[in-house]
């Protein structure tokens, strides 16, 4: 196998060195980092462009670069159904989170928790986030250098914490505004190094209607699968409906997201970014899947050196074994992919610094420490992003020790904790029913239920293996395999899951929606058990009227007894209390803001706020 050149040991490092300028050159213009709001929130400043390529940035990691590939290899274009899914999974984050979160003005998106329902609700939220992105950035930073490794000797723990110290340092020194530009940056090199792939392995294999010939002949284009079944893995069900969800999760909810929405100049600019994500995010769903395609095309029928590994799932390396096969002999694009690799894993990691930074900042710390000086929280925030650094290298010795498929558990633990918590936000801005009681024991029930599927799919092996398509099995049984492997096949495909079994094996993609309704459905019975949430004393601004609009052609006394309009009302003493500590950035009274109006506007309001603030304090 192909050995990297002293070329391609540069291009990894000049993409390290690349990034950290960025991180340099933050630190020292602008504001220099000396505010939370700039190292946390950029200033606020930022404009769509950089924020929608940093939006498909934060969860396309060098998991879906090497875990998309293998995927299609094995199962067919089936998978690809998923961008069906960005329709919605974009346009309803656009137009019903965002109009929601950014009016409230928040820097962490579980202070809408609090808002909404109760301190107790808005700690559960954070503490949920913060363990599912430290699981993923575990994986994220292990598996380009490990499955780089694998194959070609790439010194594994020598780039696991190269990576992780860089992308430490530079997230520590620029704040997020370097982790923004250099998700621009760093998307760049990622769409450049699977191009190359791609264009290379289509010459190699004889030019794209050769390849179109293989894949076609070789049964990897798929119809659309509409069998309803809820244990097939992949159908048009579970990756266009269920994938809405988790779509939802990750682009309507997640700190990691609504931290860039809320860093845009405007609401406006907010939106557009998020429509601007969508060709984006398709571009790179049809660079992943051509390249499992072209990797196809160059194997079928010939080389099966590497379907040995192929038994149960997906390997990474076999993705990293032909990109070092087709790129054999082009100096510097052995070193382009691997730079491609990492710069999806930094975007990713860099993101999830920042993000555990705010949360822990803004959820944790201040409301313990109100009167903390700024100087002093722009240290503790910077402090807080170089821990996370630190813990993710040893997240990443964690993930090690457990061997696993990762892309599987990428979209398991998307769906299994994302989930939850999206039902927790869906509960409180559709329900105004809702009532605190409700919003905890939906959580924790939906937690449990998510926990017990997800934990028994893995101890249900059987099931978990079954997966193996028809196209899979064919690809797999060459001609010269052995009867042992057509009996082992047979065994697998054969055995049909029953009773708990066939709740265990209920497919990934349906994780987020299922728990997602979980939560509303627990959280709405315990809430009318326990007496429903009054109009008046919902905070005004954390309801989105979603029945108001659907009901649009009733009466206007009658939607008001269905309690489907936003509740409106001179509570703004109640919200000053809410948000005691975060009153300085004036969050509570920006609430009547209009559509468009811009954060310039919105400071001059910030000495009365503040003023306010005093008044209200000393009263009381
Ligand atoms: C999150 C989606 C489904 C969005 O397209 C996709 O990027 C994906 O499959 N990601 C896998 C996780 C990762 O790349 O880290
Ligand atoms: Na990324």
């Amino acid at each position: 196998m192909g050995h990297f050149t002293a070329v391609d040991y540069v291009i990894f490092a000049v993409l390290l060195a690349a990034s950290m300028g960025i991180g340099l050159y933050h630190a020292l213009s602008g504001g220099r980092q000396r505010t939370t709001q700039e190292f946390l929130m950029a200033d606020r400043s930022m404009s769509c462009l950089p924020v929608s390529l940093s939006l498909i940035a934060s969860f396309q990691s060098a998991v879906a670069i090497i875990g998309v590939p293998a995927e299609i290899y094995t199962h067919g274009t089936q998978y690809w159904f998923i961008g069906c899914a960005y329709f919605l999974g974009l346009l309803i984050p656009a137009h019903v989170f965002i109009p929601v979160l950014y009016k409230l003005r928040l820097s962490s998106t579980y202070e809408y928790l609090e808002l909404r329902f109760s301190k107790a609700v808005r700690i559960c939220g954070t503490l949920t986030f913060i363990f599912q992105t430290v699981v993923y950035m575990g994986v994220c930073v292990y598996t380009p250098a490990f499955a780089l490794n694998a194959v070609t000797g790439f010194e594994l723990w020598g780039a696991v914490l190269a990576t992780g110290l860089a992308c430490t340092l530079y997230t520590t020194m620029g704040g997020l505004k370097a982790v923004i530009w250099t998700d621009v940056f760093q998307t760049a090199v990622m769409f450049a190094g699977q191009l190359a792939v791609i264009v290379v392995g289509v010459n190699q294999t004889g030019g794209a209607s050769e390849v179109w010939r293989k894949v076609w002949e070789g049964n990897r284009i798929s119809a659309l699968n509409l069998n309803p079944d809820p244990t097939e893995r992949h159908t048009f069900w579970t990756l266009g409906v269920g994938g809405v969800f988790l779509m939802l999760s990750l682009y309507g909810v997640n700190q990691a997201q609504v931290q860039r929405y809320l860093s845009a100049r405007t609401e406006k600019e907010a939106v557009r970014s998020c429509y601007m994500a969508f060709p984006s995010l398709q571009l790179s769903l049809a660079l992943s899947c051509v390249m499992g395609l072209v990797m196809f095309a160059r194997y079928c029928g010939e080389d099966h050196s590497y379907a040995n590994t192929l038994h149960f799932g997906c390997f990474p390396q076999m993705v990293i074994y032909f990109v070092m096969d087709m790129l054999e002999g082009f100096p510097g694009l052995p070193g382009l992919f691997v730079a491609c690799l990492f710069s999806a894993a930094l975007s990713t990691i860099s993101s999830a610094f920042n993000s555990l930074a705010t949360v822990t900042m803004e959820d944790l710390v201040k409301p313990h420490v109100p009167a903390m000086t700024e100087a002093r929280a722009t240290l503790v925030s910077k402090a807080l992003a170089m821990s996370y650094g630190l813990l993710c290298l040893a997240m990443a010795y964690l993930t090690h020790l457990m061997d696993v498929s990762v892309l599987n558990v990428a979209l398991k633990l998307f769906g299994m904790v994302g989930g939850p918590v999206l039902g927790l936000f869906c509960l409180g801005m559709f329900f105004p029913w809702a009532n605190p009681t409700g919003a905890m024991a939906g959580l924790g029930a939906g937690l449990a239920l998510s926990f017990w599927v997800g934990i028994g799919s893995i101890f249900n092996r059987s099931s978990g293996a079954r997966p193996l398509s028809a196209g899979c099995r064919a690809a797999l049984l060459s001609d010269n395999s052995t009867s042992a492997v057509h009996t082992a096949l047979d065994n697998l495909t054969l055995s049909k899951p029953s009773g708990l079994n066939r709740f265990y094996s209920l497919s990934y993609m349906w994780y987020s929606a299922f728990s997602c309704f979980a939560v509303i459905l627990i959280g709405l019975i315990i809430s009318f058990l326990t007496g429903p949430m009054k109009e008046e004393d919902v905070t005004p601004g954390t309801i989105y009227p979603v029945f108001g609009k659907l009901l649009c052609f009733l009466p206007e006394h009658l939607k008001k007894k269905l309690c489907c309009v936003t509740p409106r009302g001179p509570t703004v003493s109640k919200i000053m209390d809410l948000s005691a500590p975060r009153c300085k950035e004036g969050n509570g009274l920006v609430l009547a803001q209009e559509d468009g109006t811009s954060h310039e506007e919105l400071d001059r309001f910030l000495p009365e706020v503040q003023a306010a603030f005093v008044e209200h304090e000393t009263t009381v």
